[in-house]
């Protein structure tokens, strides 16, 4: 269990067992706030944003259910976990018909009772800044990242060409406990086949014609931290072999070199290219794509997570504002709206690319569909004089509902308020106009 900058509760009176608990979970980034009177906690955990509570049933001045029962008047109040001795264990009981969590007999594991605490904290929340996306998929995605980013296993990002596979590793990267260590990124399709092995795991002073000098490869710079190969489909099938037994024996050979160097760093691989067709096809061997897909994301293509389309706009319309002499002032809503249409092959490094150009380019306050899509701008024009009403309303509505999420971070319920809908009208909307993934909840 880890959980930076979380806040738990805690009424005890016994000071051993609770500088125990305090610990234990300081040793786990958990902050807890300790109560050793009932009063005391009853009067500041409506104000404490906790995100649970561990309460004693016997207490010095009131017993642990008044605690439970006070607290649980407010709207808000976080999962109760009751520590009962043998005689309150009917007490215990009726706690959790009154919707207390769970409770804990003493004497007890401490190990048993973190995870327990872990669950009902459940995953970290979200930081209400996106980094990856807006989109319900780029937030799971986050959420999913944030939490293998603390395992050590070989990761396998999928995804089409400038989807931001490489933003998705450098988060993991950033998310793990060795964020300070390096990160090392090799694309295996831009560096030519017979130099790619030595660069990757590095060559002895006369390896061959021109090694004048021994050369650290990315495997061995990558030390301790992350050692990035994109575009793994285009391995040479000897390279293959010899980063299977990298992952298998954590060790590999320098060219020319004979003794085994320890790899201690953590593989993430990505791929625009379908592994399991390449594995049918013989050109990617089936030992090692199993070996790289111990865990596998994917990140979903532009086109299937439109909310992120305006976010992305302004973030690089920002940028490259920021960095260029520009009359431009913002994005008109009529580039929204062609960008909403459009399906992006080139995924987020398209948009940014078209973004740059328009800033480059644009020469009126607002950016215009012509200034991203000069190729296309006569027709696009026409066909938005043309569209039908029906068109313009939809095309108009998921522009104001898209507006509207990304006002409130994505929470449906607020949004819905915001544009004075219900939520489930919202729901249903965001369902008809493909900007959901069909997960009610999120
Ligand atoms: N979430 C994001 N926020 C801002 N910029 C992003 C994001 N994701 C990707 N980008 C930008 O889009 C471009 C492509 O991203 P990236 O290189 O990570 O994609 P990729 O999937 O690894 O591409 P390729 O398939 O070519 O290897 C980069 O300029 C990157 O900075």
């Amino acid at each position: 269990m880890s959980h930076s900058e979380r806040v738990i509760g805690l009424v005890e009176d016994d000071q051993i067992m609770g500088e125990s608990i305090v610990q234990r979970l300081a040793l786990e980034g958990v902050t807890v706030k300790w109560w050793q009177c009932g009063r005391d906690a009853i009067r500041e955990i409506p104000v404490s944003k906790l995100e649970a509570i561990v309460c004693d049933i016997r207490l010095p001045d009131l017993n642990g259910e008044d605690v439970f029962r006070e607290s649980a008047r407010s709207s808000n109040v976080p999962p109760f976990l009751f520590i009962t001795g043998h005689g309150d264990i009917d007490q215990a009981v009726r706690l959790m018909r009154a919707g207390a969590a769970d409770y804990f007999m003493k004497p007890f594991e401490l190990d048993d009772f973190l995870i327990r605490i872990g669950e009902l904290m459940g995953p970290p929340p979200a930081s209400g800044t996106p980094v990856l996306g807006f989109a319900p998929k780029m937030k799971e995605l986050e959420r999913l990242l944030t939490r293998v980013a603390k395992l050590n296993s070989t990761v396998l990002i999928a995804g089409e060409t400038g989807s931001g596979k490489e933003v998705a590793a450098r988060f993991l990267h950033a998310m793990s406990a060795s964020d300070s260590r390096p990160f090392m990124a090799v694309n295996c399709a831009a560096i030519p086949g017979d130099l790619l092995e030595s660069e990757l795991l590095g060559h002895e002073k006369g390896a061959f014609t021109g090694a004048s000098q021994r050369h650290l490869g990315y495997a061995e710079r990558a030390g301790e931290g992350i050692l990035f190969l994109d575009e793994i489909g285009e391995l040479r099938s000897e390279l293959q072999a010899k980063l299977l037994r990298l992952i298998e024996d954590r060790s590999f050979y320098r060219v020319g070199g004979e003794r085994p160097i320890p790899f201690n760093g953590r593989l993430v691989v990505a791929t625009n290219a379908d592994l399991p067709k390449l594995v049918e096809a013989g050109r990617f061997r089936e030992d090692l794509y199993y070996r790289i897909n111990v865990v596998s994301v994917r990140i979903p293509p532009l086109r299937e997570r439109q909310q992120d389309i305006p976010w992305l706009m302004e973030r690089f319309f920002a940028e490259s504002a920021g960095r260029m002499e520009t009359s431009l002032k913002g994005i008109s809503s009529l580039a929204e709206e062609a960008a909403l249409s459009y399906a992006w092959p080139g995924n987020i490094r398209e948009l940014r690319n078209r973004m740059e150009r328009a800033v480059a380019l644009g020469l009126g306050q607002w950016v215009m569909p012509g200034d991203m899509f000069p190729e296309q701008s006569e027709g696009m024009a026409s066909a938005m004089q043309m569209g039908s009403l029906e068109d313009v309303r939809q095309s108009a509505e998921k522009r104001h509902i898209i507006r509207a999420l990304l006002a409130t971070h994505g929470e449906v319920g607020a949004a819905s308020k915001l544009l004075g809908i219900g939520r489930t009208t919202l729901w249903e909307k965001m369902r008809r106009l493909g900007l959901n993934d069909g997960d009610p909840d999120l």
